[in-house]
């Protein structure tokens, strides 16, 4: 069978999408989806993305890793599928999804995509780290020399190690470079390397250094070695509300795939 796919990527977080609103893709195929973001045998992505359709909201959102398993949310990921629902027509430039984590919201402009994160109600403040949820799990750890910093290793440490194990954890490894601006490098779990971005991990970047009172602001800019987003937030007692991931969206190209 032949199947149709669109490749997005998000400040160099990569995807391949596929509109699944026919049902045909087979879901439960997890050698399938590794292979298909493989970049060598396959198409190549940290991660693939169904669009199916939902009986509430716009459209709903089904991520998978590349290691072929479903996870929990991508940020980064949700943000390219509201671009491409946009491309298909599905949305204008506005939208509500539904994810693994609940309801989002997302507004769209040319390709930049703000796409409204879970609210956060939990930041565990431990003394060598942070680790919160985002609508995926987030450790957080300030270093020096971020650039030079051995991600792989120490995030495959860590994301393996005490208190994660089996179920694992993002790994975000982070440098203050001024009150309003961090730079991040991920880890993540189920791509098992480090990707050049990733928004459910900046997300809780932005919402660790608050809380660690790194930062003053409630707008902050992560720069990721893919590039640049923003999350913007409001306090509201222990609960962060009306969290916003913001930045570019990027189609990338289309194909036929046999499969
Ligand atoms: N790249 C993503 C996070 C994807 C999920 C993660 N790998 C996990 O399994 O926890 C993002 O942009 O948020």
């Amino acid at each position: 069978m032949k199947l149709k796919f669109y490749k997005y990527q998000g400040t160099g977080n990569d995807f391949v999408m596929v509109d699944n609103r026919s049902k045909t893709f087979p879901v439960t195929n997890t050698s399938l989806v590794k292979r298909l973001c493989d970049r060598k045998f396959g198409i190549g992505a940290d991660g693939l993305i169904l669009l199916e359709e939902d009986a509430t909201t716009d459209f709903k959102m089904v991520y998978f890793n590349s290691d072929g398993n479903e996870s929990t949310m991508c940020g980064n990921g949700g943000r390219c599928l509201v671009a491409f629902a946009n491309k298909l027509g599905v949305i204008n430039n506005n939208a509500t999804f539904n994810a693994i984590d609940g309801l989002h919201y997302a507004e769209v402009a040319d390709d930049v995509v703000s796409l409204q994160m879970i609210d956060v109600d939990a930041v565990n403040i431990e003394e060598t780290h942070t680790f919160l949820n985002t609508g995926s799990p987030h450790h957080v750890q300030l270093v020096a020399n971020l650039t030079e910093y051995d991600v792989f290793s120490n995030g495959k440490a860590i994301r393996n190690g005490s208190p994660y194990f089996e179920e694992g954890t993002n790994v975000n490894f982070v440098e203050k470079m001024s009150d309003d601006t961090f730079a991040v490098r991920t880890y993540e779990r189920g791509v098992e390397d480090e990707t050049l971005s990733c928004g459910t991990g900046v997300t809780a970047v932005a919402l660790a250094m608050y809380a660690n009172q790194q930062t003053t602001k409630n707008a902050v800019n992560l720069e990721t070695p893919g590039g640049t987003l923003t999350v913007s937030f409001e306090q509201d007692g222990t609960t962060y509300k009306n969290i916003f991931l913001k930045g570019k969206a990027t189609f990338v190209f289309e194909g036929e795939i046999e499969c």
